[in-house]
């Protein structure tokens, strides 16, 4: 489980950490909290012997790219995200290499369905675009990837073993989607064979922040 710290500040991101304790070992920081002051939190985060997933979502031509990865590759992040297009993943490969950061190739948004990469000017289903972009990830050698839950057992067996399969879109049951259109239980997503899930708000936007990540936690080692 990897707790998105999606909140306006470094104080609240501070409260949250605190309240979750050692329930949680694995947060995300993403663009919110990055530009608010995230990235001397995240290192704190990291010299406190959590770990850290850095959600930066890089797409830029290659050298920028690779300059910017070399970055984030000093920091002790566990992950680095970038947009699953080829010479952006071949850029950040290169510029991580001998570091200890794992990217994450992002595939397709969790938020979009068949009709928003239409609109966006894709031709085909998200499921094959998917598909293809897993294919690009892991011929550039990135560690893993971004997809939603209903991709996650096709995505392993056209893989293989080996590249790690990390599931936003993570919605207990009933729980609010909200902006997610392709959305699992985590019990399903685990199921269907996912490394790692990501969960923000059904976390910190829950009255027991803590309760709602043992609870969380408890299906997962339920699904195992
Ligand atoms: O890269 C991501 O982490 C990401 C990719 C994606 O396709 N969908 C997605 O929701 N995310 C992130 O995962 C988190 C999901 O948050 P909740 O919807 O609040 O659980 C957010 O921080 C998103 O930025």
């Amino acid at each position: 489980m990897i707790v998105a710290l999606d909140l306006p500040s470094v104080a609240d991101a501070e409260a949250m950490t605190a309240r979750l304790g050692e329930a949680v070992s694995f947060y995300k920081v993403g663009l919110e909290l990055m530009y608010a002051g995230g990235l001397d939190f995240a290192r704190r985060l990291i010299g406190e012997g959590k770990k850290v997933f850095l959600d930066l979502k890089f797409h830029d031509i290659p050298n920028t790219v690779s300059r910017a990865t070399e970055q984030v590759a000093r920091l002790g992040a566990a992950y680095l995200t970038v947009h699953a297009y080829p010479q952006t993943m071949r850029a950040a490969v290169a510029a991580s290499q001998g570091s200890g950061l794992k990217l994450l190739a992002v595939t397709v948004m969790t938020s979009y369905d068949d009709a928003d990469i239409a609109e966006a000017g894709y031709a085909g289903t998200v499921k094959d675009l998917v598909a293809r972009r897993a294919r690009q990830a892991q011929e550039a050698g990135v560690a893993g990837l971004i997809l939603s839950p209903e991709e996650v057992a096709a995505a392993r067996a056209l893989l293989g073993p080996g590249m790690d399969l990390v599931t936003p879109g993570i919605r207990p049951a009933g729980a609010a989607l909200g902006d997610q259109k392709r959305a699992a239980t985590p019990a399903s997503a685990i199921q269907a064979g996912a490394t790692a899930l990501v969960i923000g708000r059904p976390v910190t936007q829950a009255s027991d922040p803590r309760a709602a990540a043992e609870a969380i936690a408890a299906e997962i080692a339920g699904a195992l």
